[in-house]
């Protein structure tokens, strides 16, 4: 049997910013494991950046502008994409692949626009592409449903992935930060994403949870897919309402597999939602990030951790270079995700939701029953009432049963229209609630 080889297996690094720069120094300061662990020194012989001045601690001899001829060196067995977004990380990947290197990223936009396209390149190529840094950050999450869940039927994924809103929605809960200042404090911490727009209105944690559904339902479903609503809406009022209920508002992204005798489908969303303060999501604060798992036989399966940062994504971007080197030190490549079930997208229109809703009115006989009226209009049953304080500072908070999510968009639009209503103050859904 053959010992460990001191040929190094050289690395390009495509983006040296918050996880880039992290990965580098990691790479660094575990050599000695790492090559322990692969079986060959690892080594990085190119960093591609589009700046070089702005990256004076970094050896200068190993920054190029050219990431595309950086990919396509001789000298690059394997390529670690941390660039962000679709172009040019796309054409880079593609390039990689044909080239015969395996690529690791932690790009989720790029995964969940085009993962099924870049997958059957890297398959054509016989090389790997991993990503377990693109959802949930540090969290070994994509590896668990890819390998370990692979002999089970997976019913439902429900998490907290996006750890900038994370941030924004409990310092606005625990301090009553603002926004806007929470917001500075998640960028300033590396959380956020180039455009911090991706995590406030959703599409970072859409795209995870589409990665995560393609995954656990064996079925391709992209960004596009996935029902999409971020926290620029959410206001004080909703959190005061979520707390006078003993819940609190967490964004949630919501996978579930939705049996039907015709074939299932699967139905993917992303929305603020309040969530009782005893639910164990409740208690994940900060830019941590928790995933729940639902097994048929497994049963339910709880992940957390560190969904954001530098160090901590470096850390799954690690495990996916070892994991991608020792296949290339064994001559193989691993099984990507299969598509197999192809399962259909329920609209959200058809998805059953509960609604918490808060309406100003006026304390006038009859303004209950007609407000309870346009909710049986629409077939919503109604779980509880209550009202606070009277006359014209009247307020009725109720909270429904479940029912489709078209049914209960168009009671709040009629709600609107009322004239007895005077507002609707605050609409979220509710989740956990028994
Ligand atoms: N920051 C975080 O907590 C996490 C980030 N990610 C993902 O990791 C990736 C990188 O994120 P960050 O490091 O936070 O972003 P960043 O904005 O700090 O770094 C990206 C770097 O790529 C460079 N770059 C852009 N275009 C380039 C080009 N054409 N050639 C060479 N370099 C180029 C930028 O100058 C920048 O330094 C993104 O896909 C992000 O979604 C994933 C998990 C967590
Ligand atoms: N911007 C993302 C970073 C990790 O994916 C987040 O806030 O979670
Ligand atoms: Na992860």
């Amino acid at each position: 049997m053959s010992g460990p080889s001191s040929t190094p297996l050289r690395v390009a690094l495509l983006g040296c910013g918050t996880v880039g720069s992290a990965v580098l120094r990691l790479v660094g300061d575990q050599a000695g494991d790492l090559a322990a662990r692969i079986g060959r020194p690892v080594e990085v012989v190119g960093i591609a950046v589009r700046r070089p001045a702005h990256h004076p601690d970094v050896p200068q001899h190993l920054l190029t502008t050219d990431a595309a001829a950086l990919v396509r060196r001789d000298d690059v067995d394997l390529v670690v994409e941390v660039i962000g977004g679709i172009e040019p990380a796309r054409s880079l990947m593609y390039a990689a692949f044909e080239a015969g290197k395996s690529v690791v990223s932690a790009n989720k936009a790029l995964l969940a626009e085009d993962g099924p396209g870049l997958h059957a390149a890297a398959a054509e190529a016989g090389v790997d592409l991993y990503y377990e840094a693109a959802v949930a950050g540090a969290i070994p999450l994509l590896r668990p449903l890819r390998e370990s869940l692979a002999g089970d039927q997976l019913r439902r994924v429900v998490g907290i992935v996006n750890g900038t809103t994370n941030y924004i929605l409990s310092r606005m809960a625990e301090t009553g930060a603002g926004f806007a200042e929470a917001l500075a404090e998640a960028t300033e911490l590396g959380y956020a994403e180039a455009d911090p727009t991706a995590d406030v209105d959703g599409f970072d944690a859409a795209a995870k949870a589409a990665i995560l559904a393609s995954l656990a339902f064996h079925t391709p479903v992209s960004s596009a897919d996935v029902h999409r609503e971020g926290i620029s809406a959410v206001s004080a009022t909703d959190v005061a309402r979520a707390a006078e209920i003993g819940c609190t508002v967490k964004l949630l992204a919501i996978c579930e597999r939705v049996p039907n005798g015709a074939g299932d489908s699967v139905a993917v969303r992303v929305h603020p939602a309040m969530i009782p303060t005893t639910h164990p999501l409740a208690s994940v604060g900060g830019a941590f990030n928790a995933v729940f798992v639902e097994a048929e036989a497994a049963g339910q399966l709880m992940f957390y951790g560190q969904g954001a940062g530098g160090e901590p994504t470096a850390s799954a971007v690690l495990g996916d270079l070892v994991a991608v080197a020792r296949n290339r030190v064994a001559g193989a490549s691993g099984q990507g995700p299969t598509g197999y079930a192809d399962l259909a997208v329920r609209p959200m229109a058809e998805t059953p939701t509960r609604y918490h809703v808060s309406l100003d009115v006026a304390d006038k006989p009859g303004v209950l029953a007609a407000v309870a009226q346009e909710f049986a209009r629409q077939d919503v049953s109604i779980s509880t009432v209550r009202q606070t304080g009277r006359g014209d500072a009247a307020t009725l908070v109720i909270v429904t049963h479940s029912a489709p999510d078209a049914a209960l968009s168009a009671t709040i639009a009629a709600l609107r229209d009322m004239p007895a209503v005077r507002g609707v103050t605050s609409v979220l859904r509710v989740e956990g609630l028994s």
